[in-house]
């Protein structure tokens, strides 16, 4: 326990070099800070010896006081109790819908045990080793590294993103959830408390391109393939991405360009083209890439493309994230190995559409758990910021604002938790026919509703939803960065005309009112 004092042995300490001020009972030394200090030394002069409890709060963010207050910290004030928790990593947030209704004491019939021992591994793991340094590296463009990589893969993190099955074997899982008890519940929270940070593009420099560019090795490589990249990749030691976009071939994949030609000997197929907006594409070791090897929708085949001659990686600057490695690549003249095909020649499309739905679902799970988080930003900003001489909260359009945005969250959160299901008890072919049009639809509904939280956020909290730092900095991170989720693995438009036209596939013939 520290040192105590009364009010008014702080209240001595009020002028500069001689600096003390209160906050929730606890007493800072600011004398050396204040000249430091990024709001100027006349603010701390105005609370100088006193409680500047409401006054911080208003100004701070929590992860200001637990960076830097323990530097500052000399002790509290005797007989008083701090009454505002300290986030601590991992903590659960009380904060009404901040967390799924399973985690604020909802029965469910979706979660076990092994679901909230899983999260709450992942959530301290992400505020301890994740965290820290997120927002400067997202702030200056500086991807994920090998090191935080090899972490997660050996936390069992990097496995547990590309659902259940064989390749978690051998993998000691977050939680100490069993191989054989993993499910596509835990791959969901996996995703989501990735997403919790709230920042999104250096959230995306953390493997997105694996749980995308992974799959088609799993499912199509042949033997000697999977052994060479999926255990390497999933310990974090080498990196892959999906490499399919190109200039001119966003959602419409079957119009790709990038050519590959046998060579004259037949070993080899040589590679040319370019890929755009590639995620992690900057720094990964392998690329799972389209390529045209004939006419048509019927002429794309998949190759397992590494990193060598011919072909260069450049960063594009998108609104997005400069962290999140996305780039533009070029193959001139790359020899590849006839033996890199995934599946078959031709037969590339089977191996893009296997993984669709998967990479639609997971965008869902990471897009809503942000969008989740910027309502709990706003509900707490609302019972703290005060203004024509009362809190926000008290003021009827708020909680009209508020009452709306939690609503469409908790509905796309149950419709996604009922998917999760289905894909928990069907098959690959049963999930493939049942689910493509619900998922599509889903993942439309979501980004619609991230984009009306976010401009609901931003006018709750003014010019702070619009600066990078301080209070506002996840709804401003949320408003440049939701968008994403609304184009990457199909627009808005190709989701919503994709979920009516499965829908007529099993409308019933001859059906009238
Ligand atoms: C333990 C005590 C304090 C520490 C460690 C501290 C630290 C900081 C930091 C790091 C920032 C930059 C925040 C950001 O951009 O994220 C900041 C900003 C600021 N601080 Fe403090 N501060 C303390 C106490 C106070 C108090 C008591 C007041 C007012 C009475 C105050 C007024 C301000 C103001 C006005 C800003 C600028 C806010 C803005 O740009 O919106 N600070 N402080």
């Amino acid at each position: 326990m520290g040192k105590e004092f009364t009010k008014e042995e702080v209240a001595v300490h009020n002028k500069e070099g001689d600096l003390w001020i209160i906050v929730d009972s606890r007493v800072y030394d600011l004398s050396e800070f204040s000249d430091l200090h990024p709001g100027g030394l006349a603010v701390l002069l105005s609370v100088a010896g006193k409680d500047a409890t409401e006054e911080f709060y208003s100004l701070h963010r929590q992860s200001v006081i637990i960076r830097l207050g323990s530097k500052y910290e000399i002790g509290s004030i005797k007989g008083a109790e701090p009454k505002i928790p300290l986030q601590q990593p991992g903590d659960i947030s009380e904060v009404p819908y901040a967390e799924p209704t399973a985690w604020q004491g909802w029965h469910s019939p979706y979660y076990n045990d092994s679901h909230f021992k899983f999260r709450s591994a992942l959530r301290k793991f992400v505020f301890e080793e994740v965290y820290p340094t997120a927002s400067a590296n997202d702030e200056s463009g500086t991807p994920a590294s090998i090191e935080l990589y090899k972490k997660m893969g050996g936390f069992g993190w990097l496995a547990s993103r590309i659902g259940p099955g064989k390749h978690l074997k051998g993998f000691n899982l977050p939680g100490g959830v069993k191989p054989e008890e993993f499910d596509y519940f835990h791959e969901m929270i996996a995703h989501e408390e990735l997403a919790s940070m709230g920042i999104n593009g250096y959230q995306d420099s953390l493997a997105t391109g694996m749980i995308i560019g992974l799959p088609p090795v799993i499912h199509f490589g042949p033997k000697w393939m999977q052994e060479k990249v999926v255990g390497p990749v999933l310990r974090g030691e080498k990196r892959i991405c999906l490499a399919i976009s190109e200039a001119t071939a966003g959602s419409d994949v079957a119009n790709i360009k990038t050519t590959a030609i046998k060579s004259p000997c037949g070993k080899f197929y040589i590679v040319n083209g370019t890929k755009k907006w590639i995620t992690n594409g900057t720094f990964c070791d392998f690329f799972s890439t389209a390529v045209r090897t004939g006419k048509g929708p019927g002429g794309i085949s998949m190759l397992l493309i590494e990193r060598g001659d011919g072909l260069e990686t450049k960063k594009i600057k998108t609104s997005y994230s400069p962290s999140a490695g996305t780039s533009f690549i070029t193959f001139d003249n790359v020899k590849v190995p006839v033996e890199n095909l995934l599946h078959k020649e031709n037969k590339g499309f089977q191996v893009i559409m296997y993984n669709f739905n998967h990479e639609r679902w997971l965008i869902i799970a990471g897009c809503l758990r942000s969008t989740r988080l910027v309502v709990e930003e706003c509900f707490k900003w609302a019972n703290q910021r005060e203004v024509f001489g009362k809190k926000l909260i008290e003021q009827p359009v708020i909680r009209n604002k508020l009452a709306h945005m939690i609503g469409e969250v908790e509905a796309v959160h149950n419709w996604l938790e009922s998917i999760t299901y289905q894909m928990n008890k069907m098959g690959y072919m049963e999930a493939a026919v049942k689910l493509a049009g619900p998922i599509a639809l889903c993942k439309l509904r979501c980004t619609r509703v991230s984009h009306y939280v976010s401009d609901e956020a931003c006018q709750i909290f003014g010019g702070r939803g619009i600066t990078k730092t301080g209070m506002g900095t996840v709804v401003e991170n949320f408003q440049r960065t939701y968008k994403f989720g609304a184009i990457l693995g199909g627009s808005e438009e190709i989701m919503a005309d994709l979920g009516v036209r499965q829908a007529m596939r099993t409308f019933p013939k001859g059906a009238k009112l």
